[in-house]
């Protein structure tokens, strides 16, 4: 890829750039965490950028099988040039080096570092990981987290694969009996991988112990074929996602020693005895809680990029009617409907940039006490994971198909970019736990808040609001819509729709349904109040971090987008809820000035994000802003256009005008 020539800068994004409130800089350290690590980031983006082994035609024009091989290439290229840079043991260094070699690409072995050795670290007893650990992150294996089958995704306790042990010659036997127990989707599985975690029933000793994890060894370590019982392959393409090989795996009765059982919470001994080391079993589950966390940053990022390239275009782009005769065409970001749409964008990716940092922090302090087997904070974590991985993924691919419809025509083209982003986003929303299921969860925990509440038991600091007492709805129609009165009323909202469901179970149990079925009736209603804690959430860590702006031009820039961010969700979710239509017509006059507010800054707040274009791709996203002879020269690179006449046109076309029949072609 090569970034476009920096041509003169139009001067239109020059002149929406020099109206910005506040200094842009400052912001970029606040959302890097610190101005040491803006100077790092810029310091390995550069050096990326300087390295012509990663630099090649756009991916869009290559066939499935070059964007794949070429995703092989670059993926461990980065990890060589990690390597020598002596960087592989600095994830943040290892992270923006990877984004900016393969901006949007997935990597064949992103499974590798995103699962496969978290799954090691936090499932292995220390002496396997004394001999695994190193291995995986010295990459002399690459592996793959193989969970799903075909028959079974979301419901893990019905997956089918079976871990079967021999104490006669201290082996597991793992074997998948049915076609519906095929693994299906594990990235790299089909090409990349030579060892997958695989997470099968335990049979020992005649009984079944539920799901556990097993080191697998797939391919040869030398010649890469698969071994024997082992049948693996590419599941095809898929809607987006072409850079990586998701694979299937059919396991027949493969032999693997009594140690590649993953033994850090429980463990099968010689003779076949099963020892369960923690009670948790939800312990096993915990590389997922890990991934969702990440990918609430992933979907932040993903907004980030959508809409520096949709609000520049929108400072760019004139269309429609001049004001008076001979004034040029207004520009889309003068348009109040547009600035309302990507702005609102923009708010989302801050509220949920600030809660992923929250979010983040959580994880990590509670991780520690989790391996240690002290659980009291898991239930909380578990459930925020999984709620604000689904509130972010779904808001990640709205908000990055609102900025896509935005840029008109350009932004179904695969030049602006955001094709790309939407698709590498928008699988988020299924994979890790499908949304729903995940705010089902969220909403299974809050259900249980409410009841722990009643009984006047202590509750973690993310759902201690649900002990309070209900009061009256906040007016909103008094006095000053602060962002600390709109924060208050999506707490009041939350409380209020989880009480009204929560009592609304609680007559079903009366009448005697059994808790399942009670849980089933209001499983739809049950999602909007796990949003609505969720939103309430990234609403809390917003406005937090706004405060925290030490600079009062910065403070005051984000506490207007954050009270447009709360605005919104008041006037989305008035139906949740009864808003008098006082306080509707009270909010939408306040967005309406807020848009007018922010829109000088509207620039500004994108280019905060400190997206260079190569990370962007985008041929109408460009810093320059001089879109349409990159246009040109993107479409020159077409395939369909290395020569004047394409060959369809001697085989059929020809031969369709002349009236031959195609038939026999
Ligand atoms: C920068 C990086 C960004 C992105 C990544 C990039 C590339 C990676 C690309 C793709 C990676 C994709 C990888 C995958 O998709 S791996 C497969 C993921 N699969 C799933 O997520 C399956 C979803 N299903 C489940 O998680 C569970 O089966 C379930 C839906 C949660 C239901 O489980 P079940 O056993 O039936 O549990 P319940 O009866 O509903 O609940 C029992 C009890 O357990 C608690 N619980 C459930 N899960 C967890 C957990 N993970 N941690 C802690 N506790 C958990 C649950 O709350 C309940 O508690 P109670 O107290 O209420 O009993
Ligand atoms: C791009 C991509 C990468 C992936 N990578 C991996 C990987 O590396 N490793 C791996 O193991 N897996 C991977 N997966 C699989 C992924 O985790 C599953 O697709 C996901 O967990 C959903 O499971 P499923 O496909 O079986 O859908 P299903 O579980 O069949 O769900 C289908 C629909 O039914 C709904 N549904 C299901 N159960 C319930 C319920 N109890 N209540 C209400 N509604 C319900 C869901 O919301 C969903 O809309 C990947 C998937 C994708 C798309």
């Amino acid at each position: 890829m090569t970034n476009p020539v920096v041509q003169k800068v139009n001067p239109m994004l020059t002149e929406e750039r020099a109206k910005a409130s506040f200094p842009v800089e400052e912001l970029t350290y606040i959302l890097d965490g610190g101005k040491f690590n803006t100077e790092k980031r810029r310091e390995i983006e550069e050096l990326v950028t300087k390295d012509p082994n990663f630099e090649h035609p756009p991916i869009q024009f290559m066939t499935r099988e070059q964007q794949y091989s070429l995703a092989v290439k670059k993926a461990l290229l980065v990890q060589q040039r990690l390597k020598e840079l002596d960087m592989l043991d600095d994830p943040y260094a290892s992270y923006f080096f990877r984004r900016i070699a393969m901006p949007r690409e997935v990597s064949p072995i992103g499974l590798h570092w995103v699962m496969f050795v978290p799954t090691l670290m936090g499932q292995c007893s220390d002496e396997q990981r004394e001999r695994w650990l190193q291995r995986a992150l010295n990459y002399e294996i690459i592996g793959t987290y193989a969970q799903t089958e075909m028959g079974h995704g979301t419901f893990l306790r019905g997956i089918e694969t079976t871990a079967t042990y021999d104490p006669s010659s201290q082996q597991f036997v793992l074997h998948s009996p049915t076609t519906t127990s095929i693994k299906w989707w594990p990235g790299g599985l089909g090409k990349t991988c030579n060892y997958a975690v695989v997470v099968a029933q335990l049979h020992t000793q005649g009984r079944c112990h539920g799901v556990h994890m097993f080191l697998v060894q797939l391919r040869d370590e030398s010649t890469h074929r698969s071994l024997p019982g082992v049948v693996c392959g590419d599941i095809g393409p898929k809607m987006g996602y072409h850079t990586i090989d998701n694979g299937f795996l059919q396991l027949n009765s493969v032999r693997i020693p009594r140690e590649n059982m993953l033994m850090r919470n429980a463990e099968v001994q010689p003779d076949g005895t099963y020892i369960r080391r923690v009670s948790n079993e939800k312990l096993t589950y915990g590389t997922m809680v890990f991934v969702r966390s990440l990918i609430v940053s992933d979907a932040a990022r993903g907004i980030s990029e959508a809409a520096t390239i949709a609000v520049r275009y929108a400072c760019v782009r004139r269309q429609g009617e001049p004001s008076s005769p001979g004034a040029p065409e207004p520009r889309l970001l003068d348009y109040p409907v547009h600035q309302y749409r990507l702005l609102t964008c923009v708010a989302n990716c801050y509220g949920l940039w600030f809660a992923s940092e929250v979010l983040r922090d959580l994880y990590f302090t509670v991780q520690p006490d989790v391996l240690e087997g002290r659980t009291e904070r898991l239930p909380e974590t578990h459930a925020l994971s999984a709620g604000l991985k689904a509130v972010g993924s779904n808001r990640g691919a709205a908000c990055v198909e609102e900025c896509r419809r935005c840029c008109g025509g350009f932004g179904f083209s695969e030049a602006s970019g955001l094709p790309k982003i939407y698709n590498d986003i928008n699988p988020a929303c299924t994979y890790e736990g499908e949304n729903t299921v995940m705010l089902l969860q969220t909403g299974r925990h809050l259900l249980k808040c409410v009841e722990r509440a009643r009984r006047g038991e202590q509750l973690a600091p993310s759902d201690a609001y649900i002990r309070s007492r209900p009061t009256p709805q906040p007016k909103l129609a008094g006095g000053p819509l602060t962002a600390d009165l709109l924060l208050g009323w999506l707490r009041w909202r939350s409380l209020s729709m989880l009480l009204e469901v929560s009592g609304r179970f609680n007559s079903f149990i009366e009448q005697r349904q059994a808790w399942a079925d009670a849980f089933q009736a209001v499983s739809r209603r049950l999602t909007r109040c796990a949003e609505a804690h969720c939103i309430l959430y990234v609403g809390q860590a917003f406005l937090d971090s706004a405060k925290a702006a030490e600079n009062p031009k910065i403070c005051g820039v984000l506490t207007s987008l954050c009270r447009l961010f709360l605005l919104n969700e008041v006037v989305s979710g008035a139906g949740d809820v009864q808003l008098s239509r006082s306080d509707l017509a009270r909010c939408q006059d306040a967005i309406d000035s807020l848009l007018t507010e922010l829109r000088p800054n509207a620039v500004a707040l994108v280019e905060a994000f400190d997206l260079p274009d190569r990370m962007l791709c985008s041929v109408i996203g460009r810093y320059d802003g001089q879109v349409y002879e990159a246009m040109l020269q993107w479409a020159r690179q077409s395939p369909l256009n290395a020569t004047d006449v394409h060959e369809s046109y001697e085989l059929y076309t020809r031969q369709f005008l002349a009236g031959r029949s195609l038939a026999k072609l």
